[in-house]
């Protein structure tokens, strides 16, 4: 069984389709880019991966299990518009992740503990390149570094399913080439399941162990808004990767694409 399940997802909003007869598998450990035009839903299918949608039809199983009604930390997600919270410090915005599943009434641990999450944050800092931005505010952070803070806070919480929207889309060219090695480093340390929409297809092609394509099959000129986006390509790429995640994870990965 897939790790995560897809099956005959619509997303509807009052007469407008936007996506239409999903259906996909993804095991445990794929990296999926995703492309295809704007406006076309990708966006759309990421919030619903995250729990903050319903779909109108259809349904997401993780792990079997329908997809909990609410975002939960086993689902990380990076926008690139970044998430951070612009009052707390940058050692702050990363170890608030670990404080507030740990506490949830009081949001704040103390004493050894506390202490042992800002060690963890100040690690994770550390593997993005943030260590002597710890005291900084976000506002006093450049574009690239805002977000390697994001990266930072969505990955201290280990997430089993990562969601990247345009991650890297403000960057300039050096930077997001580091990011890009980053991601992948961290991504082979921690086996997550990644879905990443990109605008840039040498990133997807890059990065992916599978290219997810979005488009429209369906068109009526009288009412542009009637059909939706399906997948309509589903490539495999950079297999050797692949096949190094799966001979580490032990799992075999099956690509499924149903019309
Ligand atoms: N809550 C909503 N209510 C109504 N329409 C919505 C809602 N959310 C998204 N849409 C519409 O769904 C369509 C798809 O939007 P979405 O942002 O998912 O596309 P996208 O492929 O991510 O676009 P882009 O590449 O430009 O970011 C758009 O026409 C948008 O206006």
């Amino acid at each position: 069984m897939s790790f995560i399940t897809i099956n005959n997802l619509w997303q509807e909003y009052g007469d407008h389709t936007v996506l239409e007869r999903i259906n996909l598998q993804v095991n445990a450990g794929e990296f999926c880019s995703m492309v295809g035009a704007s406006g076309c839903g990708k966006s759309t299918f990421l919030r619903l991966l995250l729990g903050q949608e319903r779909p109108s039809r259809g349904e997401i199983t993780l792990d079997g299990a329908p997809l909990s009604a609410e975002p939960d930390r086993h689902r990380g997600v990076v926008f690139q518009r970044y998430s951070v919270f612009p009052h707390l410090k940058v050692l702050d915005n990363v170890a608030i992740g670990l404080e507030l599943p740990a506490s949830p009434l009081l949001g704040r641990l103390f004493g050894r503990r506390k202490q042992a999450a800002r060690e963890q944050a100040a690690q994770m800092l550390d593997r993005v390149g943030l260590s002597h931005a710890l005291d900084k505010y976000p506002a006093q952070l450049s574009g690239g570094m805002q977000q390697r803070l994001a990266i930072a806070q969505a990955f201290m919480m280990q997430p089993r399913v990562l969601l990247l929207d345009e991650p890297f889309g403000a960057l300039d060219p050096g930077i997001r080439k580091e990011m890009h090695t980053l991601l992948l480093q961290l991504w082979h340390e921690t086996r997550m399941t990644v879905f990443m929409v990109t605008h840039d297809l040498a990133e997807g092609f890059n990065l992916g162990t599978r290219l997810l394509v979005f488009d429209k099959v369906r068109h009526d000129p009288q009412a542009p808004n009637a059909y939706g986006a399906r997948i309509t390509y589903d490539i495999p790429l950079n297999e050797t990767r692949l096949s190094q995640m799966r001979s580490a994870s032990g799992d075999s990965n099956v690509y499924a694409l149903r019309s």
